[in-house]
């Protein structure tokens, strides 16, 4: 129906009359065409804020969480106001293995926790569930646009390319790279616990945690010495640190939210955006965003940089024949990407296609890969140790009794060395049941996003495509049919039943198939040796009465009060 049409019916004029005033036409045509508007727009919001999920959605029958009192954010707010993997726990308890979640703007996502429907999730079907596209520009942002953000033939090509620096003989070559930083770490506290007068100091762990790791990581994946336990002002620990206090869910929620505009990272990622960081900064909700840009360029500049020393170095290396090679993973990745190239030629890999050899932006990404996915998670992993090993002083106590005899007393101090290296600690029995326990207790990564890229049956549910999957690592990690009644209490000695020493753990801590963490064994041998040392040298223990864990999440769960603990010398 024309707008004539439509305006001749409201004025009673004929139409041609209506069509020969044109200012009659736009009169009355407007507030019709904004009636239309609204109208549509109403129908639009209704259709995905409740006809689609409650009437048309092929999952409307799956059992889940009632929507809840605000129709805008779903059930979002309950996830935002919890701790990290807990709504979603009494979730599955309440409705089962196979449940369905209405989050924000009528957005679903389904959570399934039975070990087959996550089998064929993550792994049988894993190319057609990658990774949801605002994770990725999300993690790309923060951690370059490396393993974590790539899928598919890329992915496998990638992988393929770095599992070789995992490997267990160059984790094991690298174990004594991790105890200049412990070492460093064992005497500053010692340090700070003789100043007192009652030789017990309060400090906070989480701090501490994230400055170890972020030395080892830098050390052993990058060969690069950041020493920010003693440099507080280090230009990488400053950045990363500003970055850490970004994580909360509110600012993901925001980070979200932004980033689902097309094109949006792309424009974050470029020169001009972070030259024009103070512009952006005075706009609404991009305050953090600013932050943010100008935290990862300095960041990228020393990744950068990191990457020109380590090429000038295997040239060198190639060049003189120098068996003192470093041995850190980037060195070697650098070396093999040369070495392959130098066999195949160039552009001259099998039948002629140029061979798959990283590009330097890619290798520099890496480098933001490892800094930002190998150091918040076992910063985060070893402070919620501590925190268990805090509140069961039987179970620490006989820790510290396995690791004392594997010291040794420096001359210099009293301090305990313990120097171990990757099969002593593997072989540390108690060691093992307390890290794997803290572990699926307190996953540093809670949950995870899937998305459906085609429709798929999944578990006997039909999945429509784009459904998006939250992989429930927490919730899996204390399921009380797989870990029992007491699955949600700290009991390492589970670890010592046989049911659990058999290799493949059951816990999805480390996710599992195709992009199951690459760094699992570096980060539990890093964790192992951490611990051994701090706890054959202090006693720790709660900080006051009644202290509770407040764990927060964005993308790792860490302790929101960055976790102080009484700290006193054994
Ligand atoms: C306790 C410590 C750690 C935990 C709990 C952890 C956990 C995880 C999880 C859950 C994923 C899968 C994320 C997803 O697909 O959505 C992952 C992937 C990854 N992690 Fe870790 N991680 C830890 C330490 C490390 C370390 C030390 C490194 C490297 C130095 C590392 C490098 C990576 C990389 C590169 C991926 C992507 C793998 C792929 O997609 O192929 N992680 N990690």
């Amino acid at each position: 129906m024309s707008p004539h049409i439509i305006a001749s019916l409201i004025s009673g004029n004929s139409p041609a009359a209506v069509a020969e005033s044109p200012s009659a036409t736009c009169l009355i045509s407007m507030p019709v065409l904004l009636l239309v508007g609204i109208g549509l727009f109403t129908f639009i919001v209704a259709y995905q804020l409740i006809l689609y999920p409650f009437y048309f959605s092929p999952l409307r029958t799956l059992p889940g969480p009632p929507l809840g009192p605000n129709l805008l954010i779903g059930r979002f707010g309950d996830i935002l106001n919890g701790e990290a993997g807990i709504p979603q726990r009494e979730w599955v308890k309440k409705y089962g293995k196979r449940i369905r979640v209405v989050g924000p703007i009528g957005i679903q996502r389904v959570i399934f926790s039975s070990a087959e429907a996550l089998q064929r999730i993550l792994n049988t079907n894993w190319i057609s569930n990658p990774r949801p596209a605002f994770m990725r520009e999300i993690l790309g942002l923060v951690t370059g646009y490396g393993l974590l953000t790539v899928t598919g033939d890329r992915h496998k090509q990638m992988r393929k390319a770095m599992n070789p620096a995992f490997s267990i003989p160059n984790l094991t070559a690298q174990t004594d790279m991790y105890y200049k930083a412990i070492d460093g770490l064992i005497a500053i506290l010692d340090c700070r616990v003789k100043k007192t007068q009652d030789g017990s100091s309060v400090e906070v762990m989480y701090e501490w945690m994230s400055k170890v790791t972020l030395d080892i990581i830098c050390l052993t994946g990058l060969g690069y010495e950041t020493d920010s336990l003693h440099i507080p002002h280090n230009e990488l620990a400053e950045a990363y640190e500003e970055l850490i206090s970004l994580q909360t869910g509110r600012n993901l929620a925001r980070f979200i939210a932004i980033l689902s505009i097309p094109g949006i990272s792309t424009f974050f990622s470029s020169e001009f955006a972070w030259r024009h960081r103070n512009f952006l900064a005075k706009l609404p909700l991009l305050a953090q965003t600013a932050i943010l840009l100008d935290a990862m360029h300095r960041i990228k500049a020393v990744s950068a940089s990191i990457l020109r020393e380590k090429m000038k170095e295997a040239e060198y290396l190639e060049n003189n024949e120098d068996t003192a090679a470093k041995k850190d993973i980037m060195s070697l990745l650098v070396r093999a990407r040369r070495a392959d190239q130098k066999a195949k030629g160039p552009g001259g890999g099998v039948l002629g296609f140029a061979p798959y050899a990283m590009s330097d932006t890619e290798m520099t990404d890496q480098v933001l890969t490892f800094l930002g996915a190998g150091h918040e998670t076992t910063a985060s992993g070893l402070a919620w140790t501590l925190w268990l090993l805090a509140k069961d002083p039987i179970s620490q106590q006989r820790l510290r009794e396995e690791i004392i005899p594997h010291t040794t007393m420096s001359d210099t101090d009293d301090l305990r060395k313990i120097g171990l290296g990757y099969r002593e600690l593997k072989d540390l029995v108690w060691l093992d049941c307390v890290v794997q326990e803290s572990l699926r207790l307190y996953p540093p990564v809670p949950m995870t996003f899937r998305q459906a890229a085609s429709t798929d049956y999944v578990d006997g549910v039909l999945i429509p495509k784009g459904t998006l999957y939250y992989i429930p690592i927490r919730v899996v990690n204390t399921l009380k049919d797989i870990w029992g009644e007491d699955a949600e209490e700290f009991n390492p000695s589970r670890w010592l039943s046989e049911k659990h020493t058999s290799s493949t753990p059951p816990t999805l801590t480390f996710l599992a198939g195709p992009h199951a963490c690459i760094g699992k064994t570096m980060a539990i041998i890093e964790m192992k040796a951490v611990i051994a040392a701090l706890v054959a040298n202090f006693e720790f223990s709660p900080s006051y009465e009644g202290q509770e864990a407040i764990p927060t999440a964005a993308v790792t769960m860490k302790p929101a009060d960055g976790m102080p603990l009484r700290v006193r010398k054994v």
